[in-house]
């Protein structure tokens, strides 16, 4: 309006309504064309600040049709391929995961949304990263469109690293390595419920250092740790698949064998015995010593009501090793 009246003011006259309506149509879609391009910059900041990558997915054509700059940076792959071949994507993603991913990408299309998702791809310089991956139906398929699937991934490699490192520290004993009393019983008794309720063998160890109030007395704690490092290790190297090594007091040890018949857990505890006794320390002022352990053995029977009579026939078979000299194995 103010345009028109200029121009009239200049002598051009007043335009013909037509002519003016026109002028003022090209101002406003101009006005709204820079307004635009605005948001568009905006948006685009935005995106570029945002680490995670916003994405929108046409479902029928199955292609990619928008991804956020964060994706070249977390995937470590080009967004121009993947927004020309979906197959990028499967590419990228871990092959033990990927049955998942594609599975869960397909919920979408039931629940509406999926916001548990994760899983693990490769970049391209073969670093692993693990990904958070909601998604939900932006815009469901009618006759003219098809549906649109967006999503947002996060990079939570980090909080996935401290959840493992979390997990570890929940579940071992830090000075040996080996699984801590807690988690040691609790995976127990998930192999003694297995045992009973396929009616398989199972064999109950526990063992328990000599003496070592004297080691730790006549050579220093430190050295004592040593020992409790080096009899974990043995304890350890003895194991079978499906074994289980945990250390359940300061210097008691206890093994569970699944499927492991009377002969061969004796064997198996004879064989720890003897590597334990050969174990040579060396202590700070130069003294060579070494150590002996004392072994109670036992298995399940049909009458034990739960784990905890295992363990207390191990205990008093242990206690009966060491009343009669230490140094020796004990079956109960
Ligand atoms: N160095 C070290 N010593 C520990 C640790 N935990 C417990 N101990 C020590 O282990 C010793 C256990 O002593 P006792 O229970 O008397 O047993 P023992 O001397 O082995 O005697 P027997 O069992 O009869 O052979 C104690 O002196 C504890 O202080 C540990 O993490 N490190």
């Amino acid at each position: 309006m103010n345009l028109v009246k200029q121009r009239s003011e200049k002598g051009v006259g007043i335009l013909p309504p037509t002519e003016a309506q026109t002028l003022l149509a090209l101002m406003h879609a101009r006005a709204e064309v820079e307004r635009l391009s605005e948001r568009e910059q905006l948006f685009s900041t935005l995106m570029g600040a945002v680490n995670a990558v916003l994405w929108a997915f046409d479902w029928q054509a199955q292609q990619m049709i928008y991804v956020s700059p964060a994706y070249e940076q977390i995937f470590g792959r080009s967004a121009a391929l993947l927004l020309s071949d979906f197959g990028e994507w499967r590419n990228s993603i871990y092959p033990d995961d990927l049955e998942y991913a594609q599975q869960s990408m397909l919920d979408v299309l039931d629940k509406g949304a999926v916001e548990e998702r994760e899983y693990r791809i490769i970049r391209t310089d073969g670093q692993l990263r693990w990904l958070s991956d909601k998604c939900f139906i932006a815009r469901k398929a009618d006759s003219s469109h098809g549906t649109i699937i967006v999503g947002i991934a996060e990079d939570i490699t980090e909080k996935k690293q401290l959840e493992g490192e979390l997990q570890r520290l929940a579940t071992i004993d830090v000075l040996t390595q080996s699984s801590n009393r807690r988690y040691f019983f609790e995976c127990a008794q998930r192999e003694f419920d297995l045992a009973r309720q396929y009616a398989t063998s199972l064999a109950f160890q526990l063992l328990d250092i000599d003496d070592f109030k004297r080691i730790n007395d006549t050579h220093g704690h430190q050295m004592g740790d040593q020992v409790l490092q080096r009899v974990a290790q043995c304890g350890s190297s003895v194991l079978r698949r499906g074994d289980l090594f945990g250390r359940i007091g300061g210097e008691e040890f206890a093994l569970l064998l699944p499927g492991c018949q009377p002969d061969l857990a004796e064997q198996i505890a004879e064989r720890l015995q003897r590597e334990i006794q050969r174990l040579v320390f060396t202590s700070p002022d130069g003294q060579r010593f070494g150590v002996t352990i004392s072994l109670g053995v036992t298995y399940l029977r049909a009458s034990d009501p739960d784990l905890s009579a295992m363990f207390a026939r191990a205990d008093a078979a242990m206690y009966t090793a060491k009343r009669l000299g230490k140094n020796q194995v004990i079956v109960s």
